[in-house]
């Protein structure tokens, strides 16, 4: 029988690849670690490792090539006991990142389409 189809990697290409995702998480750490509505939470947080994690995780669920090693999104946030408040300024961060590396309106609708579905492992963890 004929094997499966490869996983699409057009995502991670519209991404500019692992340096374009690089500069995405980059300019959304900037913004969240500016943003007084949530930069407390991250106040004991080691910023290179989730620097590391985060490109790790967008990189795979985008179809690159890369395997992500971090914890499972409801352990990772697990007793910060966040509201959708927090998860949407978080994702407004987000946004805007997207937007001062200038990502394709479509590439901006499929990231926040990889995002969204996380919420129910996040909030109210
Ligand atoms: C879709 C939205 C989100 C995604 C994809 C995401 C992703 C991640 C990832 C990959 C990690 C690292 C996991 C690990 O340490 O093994 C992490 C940790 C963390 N996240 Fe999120 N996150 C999201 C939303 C949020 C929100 C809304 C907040 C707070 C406002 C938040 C606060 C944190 C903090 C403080 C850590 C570090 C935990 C620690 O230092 O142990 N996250 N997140």
């Amino acid at each position: 029988p004929p094997s499966p189809a490869p996983p699409s990697d057009a995502l991670y290409r519209s991404l500019g690849g692992t340096p374009g995702i690089e500069r995405l998480v980059d300019a959304s750490l900037a913004r969240v670690h500016a943003d007084l509505r949530i930069n407390l939470f991250f106040e004991n947080t080691d910023l290179a490792d989730l620097r590391r994690l985060l490109i790790e995780q967008i990189c795979a669920a985008s179809g690159g090539p890369c395997v992500y090693t971090g914890r499972s999104m409801e352990e990772a946030h697990s007793g910060m006991n966040l509201i959708d408040e927090d998860f949407n300024a978080f994702v407004e961060d987000l946004v805007a990142a997207m937007n001062e590396v200038a990502l394709a309106a479509s590439t901006q609708e499929q990231v926040l389409g990889l995002f969204g579905p996380m919420k129910p492992e996040i909030v109210g963890q």
